[in-house]
């Protein structure tokens, strides 16, 4: 397989040479400093990540990891042309829109009895049956559902043919360690190859494969199977909604020029400069807002190595993003249609 630089490599490239995006270092570092209280708080940790969604498995077991390989499999494009019309699920008398929609669809078919999560029932669903475990509860379908459809079959046979039908055979190969897993998340599963060029050089971003990883050990509650030791050397995963939250928090800007193209709800193609620039800068500010937190920590004599790490910090500004969207409405999200985020 191809070796591209890593997600991290790739950012601090991108961030050098950007152009239309900048991540703004005394912005970062204030952002650091508003979290600093909150970075020791519960919903920062990795139990928040089951006690703050009540749509994510509550067990830690073989169904929760294959829960979780469907969901971020799918885990892409959820943003709608229209703000007021778009995809939403109705699940146990609640309303989800966006990823959670998602999750609430995977939920629903569970409950009638639909093996969605299993490898040997995704590895050959038609695409009407696609389309009805996805069905929208509005007049507006998720979007990408062909797509979807295809890496759905092409995940579920590799992972009947390669791992026995579960990713927790994948988990288990990986010795504890986030990178092998990754790695091995890349060389089998294409769908998650999230790569570009930029500059003349190759570039990675892996937000679908890193999220994963991410997603697996939060599930495994960092325990057995799941205490990866080098959890910390993963960036944040670099979907639409991470530069919105950052461009608010003032710690990366964007040009006038690429403002203007926002505004207008430009549709960008996956890999071109602007989206590349967007992704990259946002991995690298994270970078630098992990940095400036450890040491606060530090200084405050305190080794918060296990608390801060860059999958803490992207769940938190994620949540943030999800719970300030009518605070953020004049930041402006990128549009890019693809599989990848
Ligand atoms: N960087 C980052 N991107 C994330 C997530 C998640 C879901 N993670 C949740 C699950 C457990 C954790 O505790 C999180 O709460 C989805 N996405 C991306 O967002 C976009 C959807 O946005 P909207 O249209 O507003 O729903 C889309 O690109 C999707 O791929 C994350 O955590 N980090």
């Amino acid at each position: 397989m191809e070796v591209f630089p890593s997600p991290l490599e790739s950012a601090k490239f991108i961030a050098e040479h950007s152009k239309d995006v900048s991540v703004d270092e005394e912005g970062a570092r204030r952002v650091a400093e508003s979290l600093f209280d909150k970075a020791s708080a519960a919903e920062f940790g990795l139990a928040g990540w089951k006690s703050l969604h009540e749509l994510n498995p509550r067990t830690a077991d073989k169904e929760a990891v294959d829960w979780v390989f469907l969901v971020d499999t799918l885990n892409f494009s959820f943003w709608s042309e229209q703000e007021e019309r778009k995809y939403l699920v109705k699940y146990k008398n609640k309303t989800y829109s966006g990823y959670w929609s998602l999750c609430a669809a995977v939920n629903r078919a569970l409950d009638e009895g639909i093996p969605i999560t299993s490898a040997s029932y995704f590895a050959t669903m038609t695409l009407d049956q696609v389309r009805h475990v996805f069905r929208s509860d509005t007049e507006v379908p998720l979007p990408l559902i062909e797509e979807r459809h295809r890496v759905l079959n092409e995940s579920g046979i590799i992972l009947l043919e390669k791992f026995g039908g579960s990713f927790l055979t994948c988990v288990k190969m990986c010795e504890k360690s986030a990178q092998k897993l990754l790695h091995l998340i890349l060389e089998n599963f294409p769908s998650y190859r999230d790569e570009a060029v930029f500059e003349k050089k190759k570039v990675s971003f892996y937000k679908r494969a890193q999220i994963l990883v991410a997603d697996t050990w939060s599930v495994l509650e960092g325990k057995g199977d799941g205490s990866f030791d080098d959890i910390s050397s993963l960036t944040i995963f670099a979907d639409y909604r991470i530069p919105q939250v950052l461009v608010h928090l003032k710690a990366m800007k964007y040009s006038e020029e690429l403002m203007k193209k926002l505004r207008e709800g430009k549709l960008f193609q996956s890999g071109d400069k602007e989206e590349v620039e967007i992704r990259g800068c946002s991995i690298w500010c994270c970078a630098l807002i992990c940095k400036h937190l450890q040491e606060l920590y530090q200084k405050k004599g305190q080794d918060m190595h296990e608390k801060i790490n860059a999958v803490l910090l992207d769940y938190y500004l994620w949540d943030y993003a999800r719970d300030h969207r009518e605070d953020m409405k004049d930041i402006p999200f990128h549009r890019v249609r693809c599989i990848y985020y």
